[in-house]
């Protein structure tokens, strides 16, 4: 069991079509925590500009405030147009959005980092503080959100340091903005080292449930080809090959089960037993194909005057039982005349033409108490005294 088990596993190999689930699962994940994280993002920097008001000139704060709400906004429709057209992107197409997203994540980090460079900030050292700390946050929780695709949340990340960085360059040596640069260049080393772990966690999660869902679909199709060879197998185990009537075991057990009901409840049934009439004469005339035409055709022409609860059965070679339910013994006679009649009454087959065949029939009602197969017996005993008789006619 075990090994058939990690045999399965062991056949489940990623292709294109669930490298692309995966890559749309993680993409769904990340528009998912980003669009929902939007509404914080407007209540982050609305606050922090208004720790500013006193400090930073207006229009250099509006210039901020506004930037960054375009960004978000943009950033937020291109999120939910990604969201709806996911599943009918194609490759290229969807890589191309990416590439895309990447870069404006860029300029988004940058318009989050940018207020850091805000005129008259680095003189309120406090607030200075306090902004920094914000930066750090905000670059923390874009871990959260943006490392399902881990590209992009480098590109948010060194946005975000990119004015630090610019400030530290064009600082002079020793100021406090070359100390943060380095500061912020430490920090987003540790954030992309830490998110891309993160990334890596997501990618398995999502690649555990393509696969699983790889798996039960597996799973599934082979229920389905087991339950098909099943009934494969039942159909050879109780259908003819030729005729796709019973066959004597399936008779046999039918039978069986008809004696064990009987036992609680009496069921009046009549066994007919058949013996086409000098068929080997029919293989030999016209040879076996025409035989094998001739015995398919008469289990159509026997089956279709029989009710559906009748039973019928290639005997073996050209021998066949029918078991009727719920006759009498008069009843019984007159079905088996009408079938011994119906069947002689016109050619059996097209090729060759006008070939009429007869049958013998043989009939014995199923005493009570008697066995299936005293039954059957004296079915057979009837048949060969219809055969003695002359042929083409019915016994009891
Ligand atoms: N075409 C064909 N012939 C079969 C099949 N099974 C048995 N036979 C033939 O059926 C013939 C039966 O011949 P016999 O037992 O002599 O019986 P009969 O010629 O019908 O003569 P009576 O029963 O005495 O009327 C044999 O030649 C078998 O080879 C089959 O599946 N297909």
């Amino acid at each position: 069991m075990r090994e058939a088990k990690s045999h399965a596993a062991s056949e489940i190999v990623l292709d294109e079509r669930d490298r692309d689930a995966i890559e749309i699962g993680l993409l769904q994940v990340l528009i998912k925590r980003q669009r929902f994280s939007s509404s914080t993002a407007f209540l982050g920097f609305g606050f922090l500009a208004w720790l500013m008001s006193k400090t930073v000139p207006a229009p250099c704060l509006a210039g901020w405030v506004g930037g960054l709400a375009l960004l978000e906004l943009l950033n937020l429709s291109l999120l939910g147009r990604l969201q709806k057209g996911l599943d009918a992107l194609a490759r290229p197409q969807r890589w191309r959005w990416l590439r895309g997203l990447t870069v404006l994540f860029f300029f988004y980090g940058a318009a989050w980092g940018s207020a850091t460079a805000l005129p008259g900030l680095w003189l309120d050292a406090q607030l200075l503080q306090v902004i920094l700390v914000g930066s750090v946050a905000v670059a923390m929780f874009s871990i959260h959100n943006l490392s399902a695709h881990w590209p992009m949340l480098s590109s948010f990340c060194m946005g975000m340091a990119a004015p630090l960085w610019v400030m530290g360059v064009l600082s002079a040596p020793g100021a406090p903005q070359s100390l943060w640069a380095l500061g912020a260049t430490v920090l987003t080393a540790m954030i992309l080292l830490y998110g891309f772990s993160s990334y890596t966690v997501h990618r398995h999660d999502v690649e555990g449930s393509v696969m699983t869902r790889k798996l039960a679909q597996r799973l599934k199709q082979s229920n389905q080809e087991l339950t098909e060879a099943l009934q494969h197998v039942q159909q050879l185990a109780t259908l003819d090959p030729l005729t796709h009537c019973l066959n004597r075991r399936a008779l046999l057990d039918a039978l069986q089960q008809e004696e064990r009901r009987r036992s609680r409840c009496p069921v009046a049934l009549g066994i007919v037993m058949l013996d086409l009439d000098h068929f080997k004469l029919i293989n030999d005339t016209h040879g076996h194909a025409v035989g094998d035409a001739v015995l398919v055709a008469t289990v159509a022409r026997v089956k279709a005057r029989l009710r559906e609860t009748d039973l019928l059965a290639r005997w073996g070679g050209e021998e066949f039982v029918c078991v009727l339910m719920q006759v009498h013994e008069e009843s019984l006679m007159a079905k088996t005349q009408d079938l011994c009649t119906h069947l002689a009454s016109a050619p059996l087959v097209h090729q060759p033409e006008g070939l009429t065949v007869t049958a013998s029939w043989g009939v014995a009602l199923w005493g009570e108490g008697e066995s299936v197969q005293s039954c059957i017996d004296r079915a057979d005993a009837a048949l060969y005294r219809a055969k003695r008789a002359g042929r083409n006619r019915v016994s009891r």
